[in-house]
Parts: C-alpha cells; sequence; structure tokens
C-alpha cells in the first residue's frame, strides 16, 4: 500500500480513491451523543455449556468512560471481545452497537497492527513494533466499519466522541460520512516523540485520520505538541506555535477552512465513588481480614496491573528481590501481593513477559519464603471491584512502576481509596499520573537503585510523612475527577464548534517549508 501524498490547500474530508471509503448511511441515527470505542464496556464470555456472560472489559479506558456515558446518556459502538459477535448486550441507559470482528481481523487489527505495531511504537519501543502490509489493510478495513457503524448510530449534529489509537482513522473516514456532525479524538496512550513516530511507514495516513476530528485530546502537553509538529510536517498544515497548556492554550491546525484543536486533558477517575465506598464497614472488614489471611505482616506491597510490558511489574520485583538480598526488607515482616489481569495473551511479547515475570515470583519465593509463607503472593485474574478496592485500603505500600504508561489510574484509585490518609505511594516517572501525583515517592524505571530506594522510603516513611504527602496526593485526585475531565473534553469541544469562526482568527499559524509529499513512505 502506497502513502497519499498531502495537500496542503485540501480538507481532509476530500475521498480517497483506494478502495476503502466508506459507505454513507441511508438515514442519520438518533443518538445526540456517541462514544466510539474498540471495546464495549463490557465483553462477552460464552462458557462450556453454551450460557452467554458479559463481564467488565478490562483496562483504564472504559473505567473512566463507564461513569461519563451513565451522566450522558447515548450510545456505544464497540467491540464485544469475541470473534464473530453481534450480539448487544443490555445496558441500561446505554445504546450498545456491536462491530463485528473476524478471527483474521482480530489477529491482524487488533492484535496485530494494534498492539504489536502501534501500542509498543507510543511506548518507547520497549520491544520493537513490527510493520505489516496485511496488518495495516485490516486496520483501515475495521476502522472503516467503526465509521460507518458511528455514522449510523449519531444522530443530526451529534457529539461523537472517538476513542484511543485502535481508531485513528475514524475521525477522518466519520467526517467524510457525516459532515454535520462534531468529532472528537481522545488518544489514551502516550504520543511518541517525532523521532519514533517516523518510523511508521503509514504516518501521513495516521496523522490526516486525526485531523478528521475536531478536538484531539491527549493527556500531556507533550503528546500534544508531538502531534502539533507532525501535523506541520507530515500533513502540511499550518499550526499554531505557542506552548499547549492543561485544558488551556489549545493548539490549532488550520485543514483547509477548519481550524483543528489539539489540547491536553488528563484522564481521572470516579474519584468520590471510590473515597465513599472505601470508607464502608464492608470493605474495611474485607481490608482487615486479607491482612490477616496474609499472616499479619507488618508491610503489605501492593501491584495491580493487566499483565503488559509496560508496567514495570519485572521492574518491581527486581527492586523487591535485592531489596531483601541486601537484607534492607525482611520477608518475613512483608508480603508483595500482584494483581495481574490477562491481556493480549496471543501477542508474542505478552506471551514472553508473563513467562519471564512468573519465574521472577518463583525465584522470590523459592529462596525467600517459608512452607504456607510466600514472599510475593500472585493472582493471574481480574479480581471483582469491591475486593480490589480492599486491596487498596490494606496496602501499607503501592507498587505503580510502569517503563511508560499513558496515566495509570491504578495510582490515582490508591489515593483515593486512602481516605484514613494511610499508606504511600510509589511511582514511576513515565506515567502520566507522575505529572499531577507530585507527592508520590518518584522513581525512573529505569534506575533500579532509585526504585529500591523509593520502595525502602515508602515502606520506612513515618505517619506524619505520609499523611502529609498523601493528603496533598488526595487533594489532586479528589478535585480533578472524571467528569472533570469529560466537561473539559467536550466543553472545548463544543466550543470549538461555536467559535471555530472566530476563536482560532487571532491565532498565529507557522507552516513547514518543506513539501510533505517528500515525507512519504511505503510499509514494510
Ligand atoms: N487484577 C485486576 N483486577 C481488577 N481490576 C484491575 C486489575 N488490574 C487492573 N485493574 C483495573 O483496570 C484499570 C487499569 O487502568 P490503568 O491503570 O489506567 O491501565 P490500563 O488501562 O493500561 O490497563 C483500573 O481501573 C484497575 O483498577
Ligand atoms: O482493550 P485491551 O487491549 O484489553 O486493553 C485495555 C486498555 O488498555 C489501555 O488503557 C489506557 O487507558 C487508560 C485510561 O486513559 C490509561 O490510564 C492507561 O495509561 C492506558 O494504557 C488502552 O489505551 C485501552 O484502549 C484499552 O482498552
Amino acid at each position: 500500500m502506497t502513502s497519499q501524498s498531502s495537500d496542503s490547500e485540501s480538507d481532509v474530508t476530500s475521498a480517497t480513491d483506494d478502495g476503502t471509503t466508506p459507505v454513507p448511511p441511508r438515514s442519520p441515527g438518533t443518538a445526540e451523543f456517541v462514544v466510539v470505542a474498540n471495546r464495549l464496556p463490557v465483553d462477552k464470555e460464552v462458557l462450556p455449556d453454551g450460557t452467554v456472560r458479559w463481564k467488565r472489559s478490562p483496562g483504564g479506558l472504559v473505567t473512566a468512560l463507564e461513569p461519563i456515558l451513565r451522566e450522558h446518556t447515548g450510545a456505544w459502538v464497540g467491540w464485544s471481545g469475541i470473534a464473530d459477535s453481534d450480539d448487544n448486550p443490555d445496558i441500561e441507559g446505554v445504546e450498545i452497537r456491536a462491530v463485528p470482528l473476524s478471527t483474521q481481523e482480530i489477529a491482524e487489527y487488533y492484535e496485530g497492527f494494534s498492539n504489536a505495531t502501534l501500542w509498543p511504537l507510543y511506548h518507547d519501543v520497549i520491544v520493537k513494533p513490527e510493520y505489516h502490509r496485511e496488518w495495516w489493510n485490516a486496520y483501515v478495513e475495521v476502522n472503516r466499519r467503526f465509521a460507518e457503524a458511528a455514522a449510523e448510530t449519531a444522530a443530526e449534529n451529534a457529539i461523537v466522541w472517538v476513542q484511543d489509537y485502535q481508531l485513528q482513522l475514524v475521525p477522518k473516514m466519520l467526517r467524510m460520512l457525516r459532515p454535520d456532525l462534531r468529532i472528537g479524538f481522545f488518544l489514551h496512550i502516550p504520543f511518541p516523540p517525532v523521532e519514533l513516530f517516523m518510523q511508521m511507514p503509514w504516518r501521513t495516513e495516521i496523522v490526516e485520520g486525526l485531523l478528521g476530528a475536531d478536538l484531539i485530546g491527549f493527556h500531556l502537553p507533550g503528546g500534544a505538541q508531538n502531534f502539533l509538529f507532525l501535523a506541520r510536517r507530515l500533513a502540511g498544515q499550518a499550526t499554531s506555535k505557542g506552548t499547549v497548556g492543561v485544558r488551556s492554550r489549545f493548539g490549532v491546525v488550520q485543514v483547509g477552512f477548519r481550524s483543528v484543536r489539539v489540547g491536553a486533558f488528563p484522564i481521572s477517575i470516579d474519584s468520590g465513588e471510590l473515597d465513599t465506598k472505601s470508607k464502608s464497614k464492608e470493605i474495611r472488614k474485607r481490608a482487615a481480614e486479607i491482612r490477616s489471611e496474609l499472616g499479619d505482616p507488618e508491610t503489605i506491597l501492593l501491584g495491580v496491573d493487566r499483565l503488559d510490558y509496560t508496567k514495570g511489574i519485572d521492574v518491581r520485583l527486581k527492586a523487591l528481590s535485592e531489596l531483601l538480598a541486601e537484607k534492607r526488607i525482611d520477608p518475613a515482616k512483608t508480603v508483595m501481593i500482584q494483581l495481574a489481569t490477562p491481556s493480549r495473551e496471543r501477542v508474542d511479547s505478552y506471551v514472553r513477559m508473563r513467562a519471564g515475570i512468573e519465574q521472577l515470583v518463583g525465584n522470590i519465593n523459592g529462596t525467600y519464603g517459608t512452607v504456607g509463607h510466600p514472599v510475593v503472593e500472585y493472582l493471574h485474574r481480574p479480581v471483582p471491584r469491591e475486593d480490589l478496592i480492599a486491596f487498596f485500603v490494606a496496602a501499607d505500600v503501592m507498587l505503580v512502576t510502569p517503563l511508560r504508561d499513558g496515566m495509570n489510574l491504578v495510582a490515582k484509585e490508591y489515593v483515593a481509596c486512602r481516605s484514613d490518609l494511610g499508606g504511600g505511594l510509589v511511582l514511576s516517572e513515565f506515567t502520566g499520573a507522575a505529572a499531577e501525583l507530585r507527592s508520590a515517592y518518584q522513581a525512573n524505571p529505569y534506575d533500579l537503585d532509585g526504585v529500591k530506594d523509593a520502595i525502602e522510603a515508602a515502606v520506612q516513611q513515618s505517619p506524619h510523612e505520609g499523611r502529609r504527602r498523601m493528603r496533598a496526593l488526595r487533594r489532586q485526585v479528589l478535585t480533578h475527577d472524571v467528569s472533570k475531565w469529560a466537561e473539559s473534553f467536550l466543553g472545548t469541544l463544543a466550543a470549538t464548534h461555536e467559535t471555530r469562526a472566530s476563536a482560532d482568527r487571532g491565532v498565529q499559524l507557522v507552516a513547514e517549508t518543506t513539501t510533505p509529499a517528500a515525507d512519504t513512505a511505503d510499509g514494510e
């Protein structure tokens, strides 16, 4: 597949001639607000006896968006998590529109292009991204189907909010089908530095796909800046010059007659709900039971993650192992719990990583555990939400050590659950959350000695120091919840439309001087 050359004068609404042009709906739908995400909020599971069960989908995107859709009532377009299913689960107040994926599409679009090309490329190439033309073709095809489903679901002039790296072509495709819509796009993972993004054989198509939106949101200003540079360089569009702020000082890309806004909107959680739940008698009781079931250790360390190589689970296990070897942590008084949700289990890098982590757990327990008292308790499964809250309440030190993470909601969830001002948070500098949670014990996950020092400091913190830090963390998390995130994004999206003609008139724009066509490349 050859990249399309860019034309700085043309709007992205112009039709493509590569056979991927989406088919317009016969009539618009009825939903005034539509979320379009790779996954539905619930995953379909077919039990051995044939009965169907729907369970909460993994990951922070669903954690964050589920309360928003309850507030806004509308539709959710997404995939059910298994092959060839167009069943729409019943969720009160939400119109569900399932987009079926075949087994081959799951392999090429989801496991392939989304999670073996884009995911590693956007996460600092921790593993090597793979570039395959057939994966790209499947990505284009599936994005087209999502755009068509959204076009059929949205009412006239509706707001459509497209989510994440799996669907970066949808904004442009949807605009071609339904120019009446207000289209927002939010990227939940980091947007990479220019030097890395330039590896992508289909880099121009991706940038142009995103530019179909009216507003493009990132967690951090850095991601927005990276995108603005690329819009100028690859799509040849004029862009604003100044630095992007947090929920302020939005960037602008001029696409023909349209102004596309670019901003930073750090995502969050329903912190009020977690705060309330974590104070309940039942949760307190369960937290006490957890400590007692573990043999009443002096210190409980906790990790909660999808089993993903970006999360740095190996980093914290290696740090623990060295702290034990150096006798800085006493195995008789310490238990580490690692809860790991299975994730992307058919992708090679995930298979390898799981084996590595389970070996580290085995080594630590083999060396420092005693019969009936392993040092590391490892569960490879999701735990029910109420249990998870009890684990947060019970944990003395929360270990969040990703090598790179868009935000990391787990760090915020831990803080929201600590109304007792107990506990300490060890947090990687390379999470989006680190920009807001300054009072955590922050560490560079590539500096093992630094991680060890941070863990030791959190374990040994005085109650006074712990309360001081937790108070500051909670101020941030409780005042910046997920409603604030959605309001700031959707408010900016609404304003983008209303003020399109006037607001951007005063913005100074700069254009790339080299021809963008020189930047096109062929795949593989
Ligand atoms: N083992 C687990 N059991 C239950 N929920 C989990 C588990 N691991 C992670 N989660 C939940 O999944 C979400 C993860 O979000 P986040 O930290 O942003 O990372 P990601 O979206 O990359 O998985 C959080 O809401 C967290 O509570
Ligand atoms: O759908 P999966 O392939 O099972 O993956 C789960 C989700 O993982 C990613 O979550 C990200 O979103 C979080 C909320 O913004 C953020 O805190 C975290 O840093 C990200 O990794 C992914 O972006 C989602 O699309 C997936 O559904």
